[in-house]
C-alpha cells in the first residue's frame, strides 16, 4: 500500500527568502506527503552537506528518485532512508545534498502516515505517544550570525518549564517576546528582528541578560508558573582558532575563562539551558563545564554533535554535555535523527529537537519531538514559519489533526 510511485522535487522559498528543496512523495494507494528542507546560518563544520537547491534536486532526481519509485515503501522509513544513503554513497550526503535527502525522508514519512490514516507523530512514535509534550524554548533576543549589530550570544531563549500545558508554554513564550519589546522601548532601544523572529537590539550581552531576566519574571508572575531562560551561545562562531580565544567584540576570553564565564551565568541567572557554550571541537572544555554545572542545567551540543551518533558517542565517552540538539537536516534523514535520539536517551542525554534559522511552514519537527518524547523543542517564539510548529503542537495536544 505504501509503495512509492512518485517523488517530485522543486525549489520553494524559505523564511530568509532563499531557495530550498521541497519534496512530494506519492504512494500507489494514493498516500501523499510533502516536506521542505530548512537551512542553517550558524552551521556546524561537521554537518551533512547542503548543496545549492538546483544541484541537490538534479542529483536526487538522477540518483535517488529511480531507487525510490516502484521499489521502496514509504511506510518503511528505514528502507527509504537506506535508499537515500545508497543513492548518495558518501557519509555526508555530499552527492545528492542533505537538503534533498531530508526533504524526501520527511515527505516519505508523511506519505506513510497518510496511508495509515495516522498523525505523523503516531506513525513515527507508535500508539503510546502523544500524551506528553516538549517544553518549547522560545528565542526572544538574539544576534550572532542571525542578526547584524546585535548581541554576541546568538540566542536568549525563554523556557517555560513550569507550564501546565504545551499551549500555555507557547503563549508564555510569545508573552515574553512581547514583554522584551516593552522593556526595550522603555530603554529607548529601537530594534528589528533576527532571522528567527527574536528581537535583535544593538545592546551588549549584559543588558540582554537583564532584560530577558526581567521579562521572564514578569510573565512568570502574570501566568502563574515558572519561566526560566537559556542560551544558544553558538560558541563556534565566537571562537577564533588563531587566537585560541572566544571573541566578543573588543573582549576576548580564553577557553578557561569561557568555561568560568558560562558557569557564572548559569548560577547568576539560574539558566536552565546552555547550548554550544564552547567551540565545536572542544570536547574537553564541554566536559569540564558539564562537570561543574551539569547537575543544574542542560549543557547541549549542537555544532558539537551535529545530530551525528559518532560524534555523540565521542561526547558520551568524554562526558561532554548532557543534552543533544537534534536537527534532521544536519544528518540528512529521519532514521539518523532517531538513532541520535535513541543513543542520547540511553546515555541520559536529553534530546532537544530543533528548527533552523532558515525555515519553512513544514511541521515535521513538532511531530518528531512528540514521537520521541523529547523533553524540549527549540522552534522560536513568533513568526509564521515558527508558529507553524508551535501551533501544530497545540493541535496535537488538542487531538485536532
Ligand atoms: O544554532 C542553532 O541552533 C540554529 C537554530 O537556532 O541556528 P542555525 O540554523 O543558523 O544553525
Ligand atoms: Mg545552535
Amino acid at each position: 500500500m505504501t509503495r512509492i510511485t512518485d517523488v517530485r522535487l522543486r525549489r520553494v522559498l524559505d523564511s530568509r527568502g532563499n531557495a530550498t528543496v521541497e519534496a512530494d512523495v506519492l504512494t500507489e494507494s494514493g498516500g501523499f506527503g510533502r516536506a521542505a528542507a530548512p537551512s542553517g546560518a550558524s552551521t556546524g563544520e561537521y554537518e551533512a552537506i547542503e548543496l545549492p537547491p538546483s544541484e541537490a534536486i538534479a542529483k536526487a532526481r538522477e540518483l535517488a528518485v529511480p531507487r525510490l519509485e516502484g521499489g521502496v515503501y514509504a511506510g518503511n522509513q528505514r528502507d527509504v532512508d537506506a535508499a537515500l544513503h545508497a543513492a548518495d554513497g558518501t557519509d555526508d550526503f555530499g552527492v545528492i545534498g542533505a537538503n534533498s535527502a531530508v526533504a524526501i525522508s520527511m515527505a516519505a514519512a508523511k506519505a506513510g502516515a497518510d496511508v495509515l490514516g495516522a498523525p505523523l507523530f503516531q506513525h513515527l512514535g507508535g500508539a503510546f505517544r502523544g500524551g506528553s509534550f516538549p517544553t518549547p524554548l522560545g528565542n526572544v533576543v538574539g544576534g550572532g550570525e542571525h542578526a547584524a549589530d546585535a548581541t554576541h550570544i546568538q540566542e536568549f531563549l525563554a523556557a517555560p518549564v513550569g507550564a501546565p500545558s504545551v499551549a500555555d508554554a507557547v503563549f508564555a513564550n510569545a508573552a515574553v517576546h512581547a514583554e522584551v519589546a516593552d522593556l526595550l522601548d522603555e530603554r529607548d532601544v529601537a530594534c528589528g528582528k533576527g532571522d528567527e523572529g527574536a528581537w535583535a537590539p544593538s545592546i551588549d550581552d549584559a543588558e540582554a541578560f537583564e532584560i530577558v531576566d526581567e521579562a521572564t519574571s514578569t510573565v512568570a508572575d502574570e501566568f502563574g508558573f515558572e519561566i526560566g531562560f537559556g542560551l544558544d551561545v553558538a560558541g563556534a562562531e565566537l571562537y577564533d582558532a588563531d587566537e585560541d580565544a572566544y571573541v566578543y567584540g573588543d573582549e576576548t576570553r580564553s577557553t578557561e575563562e569561557q568555561v568560568e564565564y558560562i558557569a557564572g551565568l548559569v548560577d547568576e541567572y539560574d539558566l536552565v539551558y546552555v547550548e554550544d557554550p564552547l567551540d565545536e571541537d572542544a570536547y574537553d572544555a564541554f566536559a569540564e563545564l558539564t562537570d561543574r554545572v551539569g547537575d543544574r542545567t542542560l549543557v547541549c551540543g549542537d555544532d558539537l554533535f551535529v545530530t551525528n551518533t559518532e560524534r555523540l558517542a565521542e561526547g558520551i565517552d568524554a562526558g561532554a554535555g548532557n543534552s543533544i540538539l537534534v536537527k534532521p537536516n544536519q544528518i540528512g534523514t529521519l532514521s539518523d535523527a532517531f538513532d541520535a535520539i535513541e543513543l542520547a536517551v540511553r546515555h541520559g542525554y536529553d534530546p532537544v529537537v530543533s528548527h533552523r534559522s532558515g525555515e519553512t511552514e513544514d511541521t515535521t519537527i513538532a511531530h518528531l519531538a512528540v514521537a520521541t518524547d523529547a523533553p524540549f523543542i527549540k522552534t522560536g517564539a513568533v513568526g509564521g514559519e515558527r508558529t507553524a510548529k508551535l501551533n501544530e503542537l497545540i493541535r496535537i495536544a488538542d487531538d485536532a489533526l
